[in-house]
C-alpha cells in the first residue's frame, strides 16, 4: 500500500483540479500515489493476468442479411452484452484519424488543452469526472467529454481547434456512427423478433450521442489504481474505439477478462437502458479499465442513449407471463440521473429498476 503522507489529505476537489497526465509527467507520483486514487488493496491481483475475452466478432452488415450471423449476434448480446463489430461501414482510415486526433489532443502542452477545461464539478469539456461521493476512488485518467449529436447540442467552444483535423474528423465520425447505429439497432431488433425500427423509435430521433476521449496515463503502481473504476454504462449502447494498448476488462462469470484490441473493430457494449428495454434478455456488462505500467492508452467511447424524458421500461413483446418470460424491470423515469447518482456511489442503478423478487435472485447469484 502507499505510504501515508501529507499528500493523502488532499481532497478530491484539489486532485481533480489537476490532470493525472501532468502529475505523471512531473514525476509527482514517484514516491507515492495520492490515497484517493488507491482503490485496489492487493499487491498483485490474479485478474491482472491477461485472459483475453473471446468476445464474438460480428459482421454487422452480414447480420442484416444472414440468419446465422444474426443468431451469433443474439448469443453475444445475451451472454456477453457486447460484441466486436466489423462490417460497420466505417473505413480504417477514418478510424485511424479519430484515434490520431484524440491522441494528439492529449499530447499537446497543458496550456493548449486548458482552453477546453471544465470546472471540477462540471461534466462536459476537458478534465476529470466530477468528484464522486466521499470515500469513492478517483480514476487514473483524463478525458474530454463532448456532446456530438444532435447538432444543436454541440458546444463548439469545447471542441479542440488543435490538432487542426479534430473537429472535422469528429463530425465525420459522428455522421458515420449515426448510420452504423441505424443498422445495429435494426439487427438487434431483428434478432429478438421485434419490429425492425423498434429500438430506433424507442431511442428517438433526438437520442444523444456523447463522445468521451480518454487518456489513461501510465502508472508506476497499476496494482493500486484503476484507469476507470468498475461500472456498467447508462447508455442504450456504447461504441468503443480502442487503440493498440489493451486495458479494458469485462466481468464475466465472476472473472475479469481483457477485451482484445482489434484495429478494425468497434466494440459495441450494451448499457443498462438496453438491459431494461429488453427485459433482461440482453445484458449490460460490468467493465473497468486497468492502468498500464509502461504505456499510455487512449480510447474513444461514444454513448448512444434514449432521449431523456421519455421514460423506459421492458418492451411488451419481450414479456409473456404465461410463457415463462415475466416482467423483470419496472418502468423508469429519469434513469440517466439515477444512474449517475448511483455511479458516484460506486453502485449499480439497475438493481433499482429490477422488480424486487428478481433483484434478490440476482443478488444471490452474485454472492
Ligand atoms: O476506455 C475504454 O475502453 C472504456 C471506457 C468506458 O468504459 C467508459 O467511458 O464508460
Ligand atoms: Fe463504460
Amino acid at each position: 500500500m502507499a505510504k501515508s503522507t501529507s499528500k493523502d489529505v488532499m481532497s478530491a476537489q484539489t486532485l481533480l483540479a489537476k490532470r493525472v497526465q501532468d502529475m505523471v509527467l512531473q514525476g509527482g507520483e514517484e514516491e507515492e500515489i495520492p490515497l484517493l486514487y488507491v482503490c485496489r488493496k492487493k499487491e498483485r491481483d490474479e485478474d491482472d493476468d491477461v485472459y483475453l475475452a473471446p468476445i464474438p466478432v460480428i459482421d454487422v452488415n452480414q447480420a442484416s442479411m444472414d440468419l446465422e450471423e444474426l443468431e451469433r449476434l443474439k448469443l453475444a448480446l445475451c451472454s456477453w452484452g457486447c460484441f466486436q463489430a466489423i462490417g460497420h461501414g466505417i473505413s480504417s482510415s477514418l478510424l485511424n484519424s479519430v484515434r490520431k486526433a484524440g491522441r494528439e489532443f492529449f499530447l499537446q502542452p497543458m496550456v493548449e488543452k486548458m482552453k477546453y477545461a471544465k470546472e471540477v464539478e462540471e461534466f462536459e469539456g476537458y478534465g476529470g469526472d466530477p468528484p464522486p461521493e466521499e470515500g469513492q476512488p478517483l480514476d487514473w485518467q483524463d478525458r474530454l467529454f463532448l456532446d456530438v449529436y444532435p447538432q444543436h447540442r454541440r458546444k463548439l467552444h469545447l471542441w479542440p481547434e488543435n490538432p487542426s483535423s479534430f473537429r472535422e474528423v469528429l463530425m465525420k465520425y459522428t455522421e458515420k456512427l449515426k448510420l452504423m447505429t441505424e443498422t445495429v439497432s435494426k439487427v438487434m431488433a431483428k434478432c429478438l423478433d421485434l419490429e425492425e425500427e423498434c429500438f430506433i423509435n424507442l431511442f428517438g430521433e433526438e437520442a444523444p450521442f456523447q463522445a468521451r476521449f480518454s487518456y489513461y496515463s501510465p502508472s508506476r503502481r497499476p496494482d493500486l489504481v484503476l484507469g476507470l473504476k468498475a461500472h456498467a454504462d447508462n447508455s442504450g449502447y456504447t461504441l468503443i474505439l480502442q487503440d493498440e494498448v489493451q486495458g479494458l476488462q469485462i466481468l464475466k462469470d465472476g472473472k475479469w477478462l481483457t477485451v482484445p484490441a482489434y484495429p478494425e473493430a468497434i466494440l459495441v457494449l450494451l448499457g443498462d437502458q438496453m438491459e431494461i428495454l429488453t427485459n433482461g434478455t440482453f445484458k449490460s456488462p460490468v467493465h473497468r479499465v486497468l492502468s498500464n505500467a509502461a504505456k499510455a492508452r487512449t480510447s474513444i467511447a461514444v454513448f448512444y442513449t434514449p432521449e431523456q424524458g421519455k421514460g423506459i421500461g421492458p418492451i411488451d413483446g419481450l414479456i409473456n407471463e404465461e410463457m415463462n418470460k415475466p416482467r423483470m424491470y419496472k418502468h423508469m423515469e429519469d434513469y440517466d440521473n439515477i444512474h449517475w447518482e448511483y455511479y458516484q456511489k460506486g453502485l449499480r442503478a439497475i438493481h433499482l429498476a429490477k422488480i424486487e423478487k428478481f433483484y434478490l435472485e440476482d443478488e444471490a447469484a452474485c454472492s
